[in-house]
């Protein structure tokens, strides 16, 4: 069965909301970023967003509907992300997620970059940690980075590898996150809670080693 007509002008609402909401904290700088809504799971078909488009405006040609190989549901002349691959792969990782968000920015570009040696950032004892689901007392969570392969399809079976159902995000090295939830609204609130760590944590270092200097020299 293919998606309804009602079906899909709610995800495509529902991303113009998420995508104005992102572009005001400049999280698409030069059309980057791609964002998704999954319209239904057998057989899946998401809503996502087009290749190459101005993510800080809307416009009637935003968004596509395609199906589990990433292939566009309807003739259209519009080309899906040409990272729709990689959400792809997390909804049939996790057929409970509903929503799939990808941003680069400065913090997570930076996180990405310092710790691409371990392959994860971890981090602990921050409140924040709970608006990712998780609410254990002093909890730890592990983020996997992945390199930034520019073939799509490897870049995607990297991120299939290392993506877990305790921590509903990755990281891609010096070029951004993706995360998911079971909907748009939890999605986002991962994604916020996510660049809030990554900001506080590499702050946090630069503090330190501020603090470091000024005792060791004076
Ligand atoms: C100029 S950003 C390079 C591609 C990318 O990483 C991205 O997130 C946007 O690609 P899309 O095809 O979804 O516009
Ligand atoms: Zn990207």
């Amino acid at each position: 069965m293919t998606a309804t007509l009602e079906q899909r002008l709610d995800a495509f609402r529902r991303l113009d909301d998420a995508k104005l909401t992102f572009a005001r904290r400049d999280w698409f700088p030069g059309t980057s970023g791609n964002l998704s809504i999954k319209i239904q799971n057998d057989p899946l078909q998401f809503a996502v967003t087009a290749s190459g488009k101005d993510k800080t405006k809307l416009s009637p040609e935003d968004y596509l509907v395609v199906d589990q190989d990433s292939r566009p549901v309807d003739e259209t002349a519009l080309k899906p992300s040409a990272e729709t691959l990689i959400h792809a792969v997390v909804y049939k990782t996790f057929p409970k997620a509903g929503a799939c968000f990808h941003v680069h920015t400065v913090w997570n570009n930076l996180i990405s970059e310092l710790y691409f040696g371990q392959r994860a950032f971890s981090i602990q004892g921050q409140e924040l940690i709970k608006g990712l689901g998780i609410w254990e007392e002093n909890a730890r969570i592990t983020v996997p980075i992945v390199e930034n392969f520019a073939d799509i399809p490897t870049l995607a079976a990297a991120i299939e590898k290392v993506i877990t159902p305790e921590v509903p995000g990755v990281l891609i090295r010096n070029h951004g996150i993706y995360t998911w939830g079971g909907n748009d609204f939890e999605a986002k609130r991962h994604l916020e809670a996510f660049e809030f760590l990554f900001e506080y944590h590499a702050r946090w270092l630069q503090l330190r080693q501020a603090v470091v200097s000024t005792t060791t020299t004076n």
